[in-house]
């Protein structure tokens, strides 16, 4: 099998995420990981950052930035790792000592040190799509996310609330609540597609 990714969705209120960079590329990765959650815990160690990156961090007292070279203590209180330095050694050293506290890793340009790929996500309210091209194509991959946004309706929350009212009417019950679920979403694909 080529495509053995495997997509979860991360649960971001207690995650803590070391981002090591404060370039370009450490920029687009903290602005990636504020999107979904703009209280998500980030520690930035960079030894210089944008002067853009600056005003977020002074925007957000959840992330802590820590002007400096990169150390493995810096790995003391991280879960995840985005590895975005402009030195390939150092993204290298970062994996292989995260690695070896079981830390993941993702190192933003070099698909070979990661551990997991960042998506391109499509948020509609609860609704949430993360789109990947296994490594091959992350354009596509914005370009797919792009086409999902327009297709799905905005108002999509409106039924996903409705959904779950249903849902939670037949607590107890779950072959009566699935057969009541699949009818009233049997026309759901076709509705979507005929948008
Ligand atoms: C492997 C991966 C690792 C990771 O970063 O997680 C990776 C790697 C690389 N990206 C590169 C370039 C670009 N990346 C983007 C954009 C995104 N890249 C993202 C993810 C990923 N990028 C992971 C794979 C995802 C998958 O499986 O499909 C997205 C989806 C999510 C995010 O980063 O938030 C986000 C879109 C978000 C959105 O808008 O929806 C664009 C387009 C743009 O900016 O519009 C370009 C320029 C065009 C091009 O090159 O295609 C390069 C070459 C660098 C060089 O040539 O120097 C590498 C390195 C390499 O492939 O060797
Ligand atoms: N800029 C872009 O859009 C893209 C860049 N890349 C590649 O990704 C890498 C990063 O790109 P940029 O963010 O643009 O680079 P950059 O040069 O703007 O930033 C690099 C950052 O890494 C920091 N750094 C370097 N060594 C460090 C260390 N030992 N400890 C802590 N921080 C350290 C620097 O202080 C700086 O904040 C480069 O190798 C680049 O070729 C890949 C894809 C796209």
């Amino acid at each position: 099998m080529s495509n053995t990714l495997f997509p979860i969705f991360l649960k971001t209120e207690t995650a803590r995420f070391l981002v090591v960079g404060g370039g370009n590329v450490g920029l687009e990765k903290v602005e990636t990981l504020l999107r979904q959650n703009s209280q998500i815990h980030i520690n930035l160690v960079a030894i210089e950052v944008l002067p853009q990156l600056c005003l977020i961090i002074n925007n957000h007292t959840n992330i802590n930035l820590y002007e400096k070279p990169y150390e493995e203590t810096d790995l003391n209180t991280a879960d995840y790792v985005i590895a975005a330095t402009n030195n390939r050694d150092v993204n290298r050293l970062i994996k292989q000592q995260a690695n070896s506290r079981n830390i993941l890793v993702n190192a933003a340009d070099q698909p070979e040190l990661c551990d997991f790929y960042l998506g391109s996500i499509v948020n509609k309210g609860d609704l949430k799509i993360a789109v990947s091209t296994n490594g091959k194509s992350p354009v596509l991959a914005r370009r797919i996310r792009e086409y999902l946004e327009q297709e799905i309706p905005d108002d999509i929350n409106v039924i996903i609330e409705r959904l779950n009212e249903i849902r939670k009417h037949f607590k107890g019950n779950f072959a009566a609540k699935v057969k009541e679920l699949n009818a009233i979403t049997a026309s759901f694909t076709k509705s979507i597609h005929e948008k």
